[in-house]
Parts: structure tokens; C-alpha cells; sequence
């Protein structure tokens, strides 16, 4: 089991929401004058039809009936107007707070910290900015304007109905218990279901991502029929969870029928007791009876949609518990512009994920002056891409500081961009063309300073047909993915970089080697080497065993130590190292 990612408490989630809101509290008065307007104009409906009837009891002139009729016309032309544009005011109010709560989310999640993200698996952050983006979406463009035009009816309705008779209006209220029992009832039962239902699905979505990216192996030891059972017990508990829930939501519709029933009957029966006993007219207690009717569909609609509100709050108390892991919503910007390329690593411990059982760095101490360029060796599982991920600045140390230019490494900027990059074997490449996946390095870069970087790093763009617009296909080879990496690198001109086995063949191929060594020039470089070859040029070679560095120096100075461990690989080969 991952470490999932937190989930906030409904208070945090309600204030993000409410931050959110009040970003545009403007538009939001402005829209519910509207609405309590528009509402307020519909419940001039049901006396002016008492009136009617009314009129008609009493046997005046026909006219007088046809002014009724006129200014039913009216309030109901000029309720829908109100209503109408309160409707359009509110979608735009909620469709800005979507739009910030989408952005703060992505933002947040991109921001989390690998060792976050690794511990709690991607399905769980790809289930958070999908699913439950696309849950809250929904309850926000579509079930909150209804909520709130149903709570302006409820509430003028109850007004209107008081104000012609207050025993009608108490009648009416015996409905009120039995609605606020059976809402109680459900939420108290279908708050944990939903909120267990995500974490369900999420953890379908992890078996599924799972069986997914490692098909080749699930295939090569045929380990298929494990996978689909762990997927479908996955599957089968969150289904279990969605038919409990479904339960709840049929009694919850029962219960919300029974008390529309006992209602309309109190009102009726009050009213008829009314005419007789205290002179109310028969027109005033069909307009009350009209009220409560107009209530059905309001409370429905607003119970009914509880169900829709409890999925769209743990969809919010999951983006929230995103925005709370990494801070993202409180924290400020304290990245720092840096005035040098020195690398501090000071004491530096790290470990991957809670249920990791050892540090994958034990203590490492590394100072790099501005400009120099490192060797790093050491055997497979040592640490090296350990260490070259916190000085590219993925993540923090446990313990201790990487520090560039004296900023911590993940704060570090130059030019405002992170102050250290990093090649890795594997180069992601975005759908598009050359010239796009080069100028995420750099935006704003002319045609020629991407023709130029590419040229440098030896990528020939005379043999693409297309050139700088060549769309990328997925078989573009290893050694220009690592090209457009480099080239990356000297568009965006970071004063660090840092190469993890973007050489693993430059031994064998020494276009990708000059590559390298022109994306190191003037730079701080931190190179993982896999080669020899690599590691001549480097001022000092470093050699990291266990998570710590058993060995470091010129390579001279290495050299002259026949009992080391560099010494040692040296003389007995020139071929790979670890
Ligand atoms: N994503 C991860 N999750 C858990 N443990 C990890 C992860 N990545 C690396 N480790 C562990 O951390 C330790 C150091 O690994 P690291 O990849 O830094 O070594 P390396 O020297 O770069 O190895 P290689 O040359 O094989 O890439 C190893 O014990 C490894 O198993």
C-alpha cells in the first residue's frame, strides 16, 4: 500500500473554496441581488392567482381578472429575466474560482516533492488532477447555481407563505424534521462511503497504471493472471462501495418523498380549518398550498444534490490535501536569483519514501568550486543519480544542504530559471517538433539560437526532413533525444549543469561525448560517468559507495594512490564502470 497523498479536513477545504470565491466577491453580490430579486419576483405568482380566485368567488368584473392575469404575466417575464441573468453572472462567478482552483491544483501538484509523489504512486496524483477536478467541475457548474437558486425559493417561499398566513407557513414546517432526519441519516452515511470510494478508486487506478507500465515484464515472466486478480479485487471493492452507496441514496429519496407527502397534507388540513374557523379566504390558502408546492422541487433539488455536494467536497478535500502537501497555497515564492555556480553538499542524508528500509545517501559531504566539472563513479545502486537529483534540485535532503551559488539547490534560480539542470539517460520528449521541445529550455529563442545549440551538440538538422519543424516521432533514437537534451541545456545557460549517464554510450560514441563536454563548457558539471573516457577530463573524480563517498580528488592525485579504488579501475580496465 502507497503513502497516499494527505486529505484535508472539510474546514480547509471549505476555506480554500471560500478563498476562492472571494477572489471575485464583486461579481458574486451582483449576482446573488439577482437571483434573491428574480425569486422574490416568481412569489408574486400564487397570491396574484389567489386573487384570482378570489375575484372570481366575489363575481367582479371581468377586467379586474384580466389585470391579474396582466401582472402574472409580468412578475413571471420579469422573474425569468432576473433569474436568467443572476443564472449567467453565477456560472461566470464559479467558472473563474474553477479556473483558479485548477491552476493552483496543477501548480501544487507540479511543485510537490518527487519523494512525495514517489511514495504516494502517480495514480493517486493522476486520479486527484483528473477525477476529482472533473467531480468538483461538476458540482460547480452545474449543481451549486441550482442549490442556490433553490435556497433563495426556500427561504422567500417560507417568507411568502408566513406573511399570507403563519399557521400555513407552521404547517408547512412539519415537513422540516423529517427532511433534516433523513439528510442527517444520509450524510452520516454516505460521508465516509464516498470518501472510502476515492481511495478505492485510486487504488484500482495504481493497479491498473501498474500492470500498465511494466507490461513488458508482466509479459516476460508471465505474471498476467496476478495482476488482472489484484486488479479485479480492486475493482471489486470499490464496486461493493458504489452499491452500499447506492442504498443510501434510495432511502434518502424515501424519506425525502414521505415528508413532501405529510407536508401538502398538514397545509391542506390547516388551510380547510382556516377558512372555516377564521374567515381566511379560499384564494389565500390555494396561493399558501401554491407555496408549498413550489417547495417540492427546491428541497428536492437541494437534498437531491447532497449526494452530488458529498462527492464534489472529497473531491475538494482531496485537491485540497494536494494544495496542503507542498504548501503551494500559503507558502511564497523564496526562490532566489544566485550569483554563482559553487556546489555545497553539507551532511547530506536521503531516503526514498517512507517505506523505504535504508538512506540511499548515508552522510555526503562535496564542495564544487564555480566552474569545475566532477566525476562521479561508483557501482550500480551507489547513489550517484541520488545525488545528482538533489543538486538538479528534485527534491530536499533529510538532512543536511545542497547548496548552489549558497541557495538551497531547489530555491536556486539564474535568469529566473532553476539554476541547475539536468540530463538524464532517459530525455522526456513532449509531443511536437524540434524546435518546440528545444525551446522549453528557452521560449523566447530565434530560429537560429535553436539551429545554433542544435548544431552544437551535433544534432543534424539538414538530415530531418522538415528541419526545425519536424514533427518528433516516437522513433526518434536515443542519441538525438539526448542531443535535444543537451541543446536544452545551452539555450537555457544554467550555471550548473548536471549529466546522469547522459553519456552511458558516449564511450562508444563520440558525438554524444563532444556533446557533452560542449554543454559542460563555462559551467559547473557534475557528470555521472559510466566511461573512462568520461572522467579524464574532470578536475576532481568522486567515488561513492553505500550512499557515501569512499574516495575523492584530481585524477592525478587518485592515480598516484595505487590501493584505490579509482587507481584500481583504472589499471584494470578501460571499459564500463558501475
Ligand atoms: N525511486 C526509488 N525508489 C526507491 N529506492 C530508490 C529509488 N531510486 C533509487 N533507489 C535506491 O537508492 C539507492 C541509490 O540509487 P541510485 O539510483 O542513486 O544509485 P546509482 O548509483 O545512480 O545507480 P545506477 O548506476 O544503477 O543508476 C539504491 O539502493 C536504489 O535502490
Amino acid at each position: 500500500m502507497n503513502d497516499l497523498l494527505p486529505t484535508s479536513t472539510t474546514r480547509e477545504a471549505a476555506s480554500l473554496g471560500m478563498r476562492l470565491l472571494w477572489r471575485q466577491r464583486g461579481l458574486l453580490v451582483a449576482t446573488v441581488a439577482l437571483l434573491l430579486l428574480g425569486t422574490a419576483t416568481m412569489l408574486l405568482i400564487p397570491p396574484l392567482l389567489g386573487a384570482i380566485i378570489d375575484a372570481v368567488i366575489a363575481g367582479e368584473p371581468f377586467v379586474n381578472i384580466l389585470w391579474l392575469g396582466a401582472a402574472i404575466a409580468a412578475a413571471g417575464v420579469t422573474a425569468a429575466a432576473l433569474e436568467g441573468a443572476g443564472g449567467i453572472l453565477l456560472v461566470r462567478c464559479l467558472q473563474r474560482a474553477l479556473a483558479a482552483l485548477r491552476e493552483d491544483v496543477f501548480e501544487a501538484a507540479l511543485a510537490l516533492p518527487l519523494r512525495r509523489v514517489e511514495a504516494a504512486g502517480d495514480a493517486d496524483v493522476i486520479s486527484r488532477v483528473t477525477n476529482d477536478v472533473e467531480s468538483v467541475t461538476e458540482a460547480i457548474s452545474g449543481v451549486i447555481p441550482m442549490c442556490a437558486r433553490a435556497l433563495f425559493t426556500i427561504v422567500l417561499t417560507l417568507i411568502g407563505m408566513a406573511v399570507l398566513d403563519p399557521w400555513l407557513a407552521l404547517a408547512a414546517l412539519i415537513a422540516v424534521p423529517i427532511q433534516v432526519l433523513t439528510t442527517r441519516v444520509f450524510l452520516r452515511r454516505s460521508r465516509p462511503l464516498y470518501a472510502r470510494l476515492r481511495v478505492e478508486e485510486a487504488e484500482r487506478g495504481r493497479a491498473l497504471v501498474e500492470a500498465v507500465a511494466g507490461a513488458d515484464t508482466v509479459r516476460a515472466y508471465g505474471t498476467a493472471d496476478e495482476h488482472l486478480d489484484a486488479i479485479a479485487t480492486a475493482s471489486e471493492i470499490a464496486v461493493r462501495t458504489q452499491r452500499e452507496a447506492g442504498k443510501a441514496r434510495n432511502i434518502f429519496s424515501a424519506g425525502l418523498n414521505g415528508a413532501e407527502f405529510v407536508g401538502l397534507a398538514a397545509v391542506l388540513a390547516v388551510g380547510f380549518i382556516r377558512v372555516a374557523t377564521a374567515g381566511l379566504s379560499v384564494g389565500a390558502v390555494t396561493a399558501g398550498a401554491l407555496y408549498f408546492h413550489r417547495l417540492f422541487n427546491p428541497i428536492g433539488e437541494l437534498l437531491g444534490s447532497m449526494d452530488d455536494l458529498q462527492r464534489a467536497l472529497s473531491g475538494l478535500q482531496r485537491l485540497t490535501g494536494v494544495v496542503l502537501s507542498t504548501g503551494a497555497a500559503t507558502t511564497p515564492d523564496t526562490s532566489t536569483e544566485i550569483a554563482d555556480g559553487a556546489v555545497d553538499v553539507l551532511g547530506v542524508r536521503y531516503r526514498y519514501g517512507a517505506s523505504a528500509t535504508r538512506d540511499a545517501l548515508r552522510g555526503v559531504d562535496l564542495v564544487i568550486p564555480s566552474g569545475a566539472t566532477v566525476a562521479l563513479i561508483g557501482s550500480s545502486g551507489s547513489g550517484k543519480s541520488t545525488l545528482a537529483r538533489l543538486i538538479a534540485g528534485f527534491d530536499e535532503p533529510l538532512a543536511g544542504e545542497v547548496r548552489i551559488g549558497g541557495v538551497a539547490a531547489h530555491l536556486a534560480r539564474s535568469a529566473g530559471r532553476p539554476a541547475a539542470l539536468l540530463v538524464a539517460q532517459e530525455t522526456h520528449l513532449f509531443a511536437g517538433t524540434v524546435a518546440e521541445n528545444a525551446r522549453i529550455a528557452a521560449p523566447a529563442a530565434s530560429d537560429d539560437e535553436v539551429t545554433a545549440a542544435l548544431s552544437a551538440v551535433g544534432f543534424n538538422l539538414a538530415e530531418v526532413p522538415g528541419g526545425l519543424n519536424a514533427t518528433l516521432s516516437a522513433s526518434v533514437s536515443h542519441r538525438e533525444a539526448q542531443q535535444l537534451a543537451l541543446a536544452r541545456v545551452l539555450l537555457a545557460d544554467p550555471p550548473v549543469v548536471v549529466l546522469d549517464e547522459a553519456g552511458s554510450q558516449a564511450g562508444a560514441d563520440p558525438t554524444l561525448a563532444a556533446a557533452m563536454r560542449r554543454a559542460s563548457e563555462g559551467r559547473t558539471a557534475i557528470i555521472i560517468a559510466h566511461h573512462l573516457d568520461q572522467v579524464r577530463g574532470a578536475d576532481t573524480i568522486v567515488v561513492l559507495e553505500d550512499g557515501r563517498i569512499t574516495e575523492s580528488g584530481a585524477p592525478d592525485e587518485l592515480l598516484a594512490q595505487p590501493e584505490g579504488a579509482f587507481a584500481k579501475l583504472w589499471q584494470l580496465s578501460r571499459g564500463p564502470l558501475g
